[in-house]
């Protein structure tokens, strides 16, 4: 971001621009809070997370939170086709930064990416994550990440069918992504949550660091194009979204 643009709120966009030393905890504690009140309503909640490195110190400062984690029901926004034992595994991750502590052993849902089954791919794994989305229900909070590219959850500007992965008629809960040229760092098909189940969460949260993001999201800020997915989710007004941007 360059230093004279500081993103206002507007309508259903609510921008938290917060020390970098503060944003996990802070964020953390108004997740915990989302969740407790779903509990609280409804006897159960779901927190939809996405993969990646940003999210660490956030499921860190999650999991020590005392919630009634056996009523949480977590699940991937977007995964990697790897075995779930993979180092990029978003479930291992999620199992190692987020379950690791007792007070957050919860009840998980998965989006199935393991490929235990040989024949699994993509366009299987994404089925299966599908019947695992609808199982786990509508996401009380849903957590997703930003590349520099301007992708989120695995919705790449290049991917060969964002068209359909970003069209909101599209009854899709999830679908398998497959990139001619995929991230150096994570080189795998994977599979996401499509634009209009990111969107049925009942409240979205983005939390952005570093300045080549922030220069990102200054772009996806002006209007909505697949270039930059994540201005889909920016620029529309059916789910509330907070931008949590470290100052
Ligand atoms: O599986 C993934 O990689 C994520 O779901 C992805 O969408 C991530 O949120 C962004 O790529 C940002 O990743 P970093 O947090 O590592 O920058």
């Amino acid at each position: 971001m360059t230093s004279a643009w500081h993103p206002e709120s507007r309508g259903t966009l609510t921008v938290h621009t917060v020390n970098p030393a503060e944003l996990n905890v802070r964020l953390a504690q108004d997740i915990a809070q989302r969740l407790a009140a779903a509990i609280q309503a409804r006897g159960l909640a779901v927190l939809s997370v996405s993969g990646g490195k940003s999210p660490v110190a956030l499921f860190e400062a999650l999991r020590v939170i005392d919630i009634d984690w056996s009523r949480v029901r977590i699940t991937l926004v977007d995964e990697r086709c790897v075995p779930r034992s993979h180092p990029d595994s978003n479930a291992l991750l999620v199992q190692t930064h987020l379950l690791q502590d007792l007070a957050a052993k919860g009840q998980l849902v998965f989006m199935v990416a393991s490929t235990a089954a040989p024949l699994d791919t993509p366009a299987t794994l994404a089925k299966a994550a599908s019947l695992a989305l609808t199982a786990a229900g509508v996401a009380d909070v849903l957590v997703l990440g930003m590349g520099a590219d301007g992708h989120t959850a695995s919705l790449f500007p290049e991917a060969p069918n964002l068209t359909d992965a970003l069209d909101l008629r599209n009854t899709q809960t999830c679908v398998a992504i497959e990139l001619a040229h995929p991230p150096a760092n994570a080189p795998y098909a994977r599979i996401t949550q499509t634009l209009a189940q990111i969107l049925s969460a009942r409240h979205i949260v983005l939390p952005l660091f570093g300045t080549d993001k922030l220069n990102t999201l200054q772009q996806a800020w002006k209007q909505a194009t697949p270039a930059l997915p994540i201005s889909c989710v920016l620029q529309q007004t059916q789910t509330p979204v907070a931008l949590w941007l470290a100052n």
